[in-house]
């Protein structure tokens, strides 16, 4: 669960009494916030008489009445040696700071056009955060940037103030919506001047802006994606009406979130509820566990329950969000993984590696893998057509024995006679295997041992059934394994899985980012690795973005068929190379607000038989496989951050690739910006190079639904079509409908969309430099 701070206002320290015994009134009010079951209380760090005195130190007054001379030595002597005076800071002693998040001066100005308010807000920050350092204080909350032309300087002070003070976390405060911030100040003026000018021709929506978040992205990359930095959401009003563009803040390391009692609304009988946008962020958010700051709240603002209700409203928010309920019920994925969230795995390599017991056991807690395999043997085992005959089956890859377990269910169920080869090429499982004929399974299963590639079976089989699948399906090398076992079957027989695909979506993750060039190694930073995700947000969305040509938000890279068609092979019935396994795909994704790509999340669906499978797609896996444990999704990592801006496109290539001796995969991505009326620099892509290479038309597989038309975005009617804005990619650009009365104007703007590119990637893992799995 979250935990949740009490603020205090400097008016609200001032007025809390002092108890006996030398408490101050700071830790009466800590002990009073902890009865109340806060974690602790959020306060700021210095009094008014530290601002009166640095505003008349550091802000020269208009008049002449003034000694100005006497001023700046007061300023040059505070500049020399910054420090406090006695009533210029709210707390003293180690005890009072304790537990504390202090806030540093709201009033200070790290990004006001005037060079010296910016020069001495820098140096008074780092006096605050100094001495916040020096009373053990561990985490400070920043003011929020407020004029987005002086950004670069504000992120510029935080990166010093990041050097200054090694073990604090800062934290930058920055409401989630802030329609001024549309407004671009390109003025350097005063302290106190506000952002003046705008830019009219992008207002032409109330819909949410991203563009707090672009200032977020600014502050961060300065300071290099540091660690210590992170965020404290404000949620003070105004709320914007959806919460579409919200969702790139769960990608993104929120630390607190600023809660105050003005966001929430009295419900009929006077008390306080939260608005249906901002419980849904809240439900959303909570899976990061954020602190919650909840300020105002004893100010008594609506009628009824005091001030206890607000903490326990958001409670209850926190416990109806699917991500917590799944948490807590038992069998699912979210329960399954609890502590494994963002943690990054190297994927399994059982064919150059022999799997550990304790491993084969994580995977046989799953229920619904075997379930499904278990029922794909028993439909193809009734739909045998010739009902008298003994089948034969084999697992291929039999490891402690689950499968074998669930095919003699399987013709036990369906009343056939039948045996099973068990084949294991780990020489310690198949001690395990040999235990459980002799326990369990008797004269039905007879076992080998050997390496499927190269092992002869004495004789052929009716139905194979293999499990070597890899969180994007052939990165265990499936494909190459059942090279060799396709040798077992007889000419009329199945392969169980008849198939598989691997999908990928572009994401945003500033944690994963940390924790792939954590090591700054190069070979971690272009490593897939098995990842249950968590802060991350999938930039893609569905349709067919501005050009038309992108395909949906989780888009199919290939597939491998077993048996393989067309298969040309050698007197010993194996492929003569393993070029047939090599794949590419080339693949267009529309991104409908801006972000920062970070990683691409890969997928599989596999067809078992028939309609039976299993998934990890994430808007399908609940039809196909719900509940299924024993896969987490692959991340391929990108070595640099790509800013992609609101209604981009990014375009992905990836390969998987091989040797005689490997198999890799490399990756790259171009983003590119669709402007009307505008040359293309690349080739508008047309149907065929959004397609898969290599990869059949599945129809008549899963008998699932796909939601992945790419129809029902372009249309315009007469809004005029954004034209190319410094602001761009700070405006949620509404969607343009479809208006079936205006489909010749919306072809005619369609097809004359360019595509401008304005970044790409570098080529990652050439030639399996960093990565590569052993063949
Ligand atoms: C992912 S495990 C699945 C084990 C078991 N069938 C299950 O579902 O719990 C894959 C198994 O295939 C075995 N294996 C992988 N490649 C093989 C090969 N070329 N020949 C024989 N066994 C192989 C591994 O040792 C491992 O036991």
């Amino acid at each position: 669960m979250s935990t949740f701070t009490k603020h205090l206002s400097l008016a609200d320290l001032q007025s809390h009494p002092s108890g006996g015994d030398g408490e101050t009134p700071i830790l009466k009010a800590s002990t009073d916030a902890r009865a109340k079951d806060y974690a602790g209380i959020c306060c700021p760090l210095t009094t008014d008489a530290w601002r009166a005195r640095w505003r008349a130190m550091c802000l020269l007054p208009a008049d002449d009445g003034h000694d100005k001379v006497a001023i700046e030595r007061r300023a040059e002597a505070w500049r020399a040696t910054p420090a406090f005076e006695r009533d210029e800071v709210t707390m003293t002693r180690l005890d009072e700071a304790e537990g504390v998040v202090a806030f540093a001066s709201d009033w200070l100005e790290l990004d006001a056009g005037d060079d010296w308010v910016r020069h001495d807000s820098e140096t008074a920050l780092l006096q605050e955060l100094a001495y916040a350092s020096y009373l053990n204080i561990t985490s400070a909350i920043l003011p929020p940037p407020k004029h987005r032309s002086q950004i670069a300087s504000y992120a510029r002070a935080v990166n010093i103030c990041l050097n200054a003070v090694p073990y604090m976390e800062l934290s930058v405060m920055i409401p989630i919506y802030d329609p001024v911030m549309l407004h671009v100040s390109s003025s350097a003026g005063s302290a106190s001047s506000a952002a003046t000018v705008s830019s009219p021709s992008i207002l032409f929506s109330d819909e949410p802006s991203v563009a707090t978040w672009e200032m977020w992205d600014a502050i961060r990359t300065v300071c290099e994606y540091n660690p210590r930095l992170t965020l404290t959401l404000d949620l003070t009003p105004p709320m914007p009406s959806v919460i579409s563009v919200l969702s790139q803040w769960s990608a993104e390391p929120v630390r607190h979130i600023f809660l105050p009692a003005s966001t929430f609304i009295a419900n009929a009988k006077g008390y306080p509820v939260l608005p249906k946008v901002v419980q849904g962020f809240i439900r959303d958010i909570m899976k990061l566990r954020p602190n919650v700051i909840l300020s105002g709240t004893t100010a008594g603002r609506h009628k009824n329950g005091g001030e206890v209700v607000y903490s326990q409203y958001v409670r209850h928010i926190e416990k109806t969000s699917p991500a917590y309920k799944a948490s807590k019920t038992e069998g699912t994925v979210e329960n399954f993984a609890q502590g494994y969230q963002d943690y990054l795995q190297a994927p399994l390599q059982p064919l150059m590696d022999n799997l550990q017991s304790m491993t084969y056991q994580t995977f046989e807690q799953d229920p619904v893998k075997y379930r499904q395999y278990e029922e794909a043997v028993y439909a193809a085992i009734t739909e045998w057509p010739n009902k008298t005959d003994k089948l034969i089956l084999c697992v291929a890859g039999a490891g402690r024995g689950p499968l074998v377990a669930r095919c003699l269910k399987a013709l036990q169920r369906a009343n056939r006679d039948g045996s099973i080869y068990a084949l294991e090429k780990n020489p310690n499982a198949y001690v395990t295997l040999q235990q459980r004929v002799r326990d369990d399974w008797g004269e039905s299963v007879k076992l080998f041992f050997g390496d499927m590639r190269t092992f002869d079976l004495p004789e052929k089989v009716d139905i194979l059934v293999s499990e070597l699948l890899g969180s994007f399906g052939d990165n265990e090398l499936s494909p190459e394994c059942l090279d060799g076992a396709m040798r077992f079957l007889k000419p009329e027989g199945i392969s169980i899985p008849a198939s598989y695909t691997a999908h990928i979506a572009p994401l945003s993750s500033s944690k994963l980012f940390n924790e792939t060039r954590g090591t700054k190694d190069v070979k971690a930073a272009e490593t897939p690795y098995v990842v249950m995700f968590q802060a991350i947000n999938i930039l893609s969305g569905n349709g067919g973005g501005l050009s038309g040509n992108c395909g949906p938000k989780v888009q199919e890279c290939w597939e491998f068929e077993h048996p393989r068609k067309d298969a040309v092979l050698n007197e010993q019935g194996l492929p003569p190379t393993n070029s047939h396994n090599a794949r590419s795909a080339q693949l267009t994704f529309h991104i409908p607000h801006a972000g920062i790509l970070h990683g691409l999340a890969g997928y599989f669906e596999a067809v078992l038989y028939r309609n039976i499978g299993l998934s990890i797609h994430p808007d399908r896996m609940q039809y196909i496989s719900k509940n299924m444990l024993s896969w987490f999704p692959l991340l391929f990592p990108f070595k640099e951050p790509l800013y992609l801006p609101s209604s981009s496109e990014l375009h992905v290539s990836i390969w998987r690739l091989t040797n005689q001796r490997q198999v890799w995969y490399e990756w790259y991505a171009e983003a590119f910006l669709p402007v009307p009326g505008s040359t293309s620099i690349r080739a508008t892509a047309d149907a065929e190079s959004i397609r898969p290479s290599r990869s059949d038309s599945r129809d008549g597989g899963l008998a699932v639904a796909r939601s992945d038309s790419r129809e029902g975005w372009l249309s315009v009617r007469s809004t005029p079509v954004l034209s190319p804005s410094p602001m761009a990619d700070a405006v949620d650009i509404p969607p343009i409908e479809i208006d079936s009365n205006a489909a010749v104007d919306g072809d005619a703007v369609k097809n004359n969309i360019g595509l401008i590119k304005i970044g790409q990637t570098s080529l990652h893992n050439p030639k399996g430099r960093s990565s590569w799995i052993g063949l």
